[in-house]
């Protein structure tokens, strides 16, 4: 069966997109997503996206890291797929309901309320979520923030100079984290601009995520580190974040598509 894909991209944090709202495919395994993600075998993403029908709101999103993990939240795939939507739009993750609207060459959307409890990042057991008493080797004291998924935010003086390519996957996997997290190290420039580098679970070092801005832009303004509105400057460009007096995140950036295709299914099944 060949079926149609859409190449996007957030700020170069990249995706496949497949739109099951109005072709029908067989179901989606994590082995299927990881050899589609292969950038060598397959067509290469940091996350493959699935867009489905809903009850609750305009479409469901279904995000696939690279590895095959599913999870609750991308903030550069959602303004990536309400830009294809082409009108505003209310999309049920897993992470919760999302509301977005297109805007610029890009969109703003309403990633909801972080959350901080211990256990809803989650971590192993009770401790301070907003300078946590851990360390790997010169990473420490991070603040932990869930944003529809988990993030480890550590303050550094120079976030270029950390070796996340080696501290990344085995911060993401230590046992502090029962579904392991999403590393980010932020170095915070002035109160309104923070320099953000990502390891993300499952996916690796990539050139930006956008749930990553929001998390370290929200632990910043935690620790009294900076102001309400904030860009956060990751290596794929900048994102707006502000952290309303409601407590909602509202994220605003670009998206592109790059390019459309179609692929064989059962070459990858
Ligand atoms: N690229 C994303 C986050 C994708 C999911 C993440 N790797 C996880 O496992 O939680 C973003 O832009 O937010």
């Amino acid at each position: 069966m060949r079926v149609p894909f859409i190449k996007m991209h957030g700020l170069g944090n990249d995706f496949v997109v497949l739109d099951a709202r109005r072709d029908t495919l067989p179901a989606m395994t994590g082995a299927l997503a990881a050899r589609i993600a292969d950038r060598r075998t397959g067509i290469g993403c940091d996350q493959l996206i699935l867009l489905e029908p809903s009850d609750s709101a305009d479409f469901r999103m279904r995000i696939v890291n690279a590895d095959g993990s599913e999870v609750g939240a991308c903030g550069n795939a959602t303004r990536a797929v309400v830009l294809l939507h082409g009108a505003p739009a209310r999309i049920e993750t897993d992470g919760g309901l999302l509301a977005a609207e297109p805007r610029d060459g890009g969109a703003t959307v309403d990633m909801g309320r972080p959350r901080f409890g211990w256990d809803e990042i989650p971590l192993a057991y009770a401790m301070d979520t907003l300078s946590m008493p851990v360390g790997w080797d010169g990473l420490k004291t991070p603040a932990a923030v869930n944003v529809g998924n988990p993030h480890a935010v550590f303050f550094v003086p120079d976030c270029d100079a950390v070796a996340l390519e080696s501290l990344g996957p085995r911060i993401e996997n230590d046992p502090l984290f029962p579904e392991r997290v999403n590393v980010n190290v932020a170095t915070v420039e002035s109160r309104s601009r923070i320099r953000l580098r990502v390891w993300e679970r499952g996916a690796g070092l990539t050139r930006a995520c956008g749930t990553g801005a929001c998390a370290t832009a929200v632990a910043a303004m935690r620790r009294g580190l900076a102001d309400r509105a904030v860009e956060v400057v990751l290596p794929g460009g900048p994102l707006d974040i502000r952290w309303g007096e409601d407590g909602r995140i509202a994220m605003t950036g670009p998206a592109r598509e790059a390019y459309r295709g179609t692929f064989e299914w059962d070459d990858f099944a």
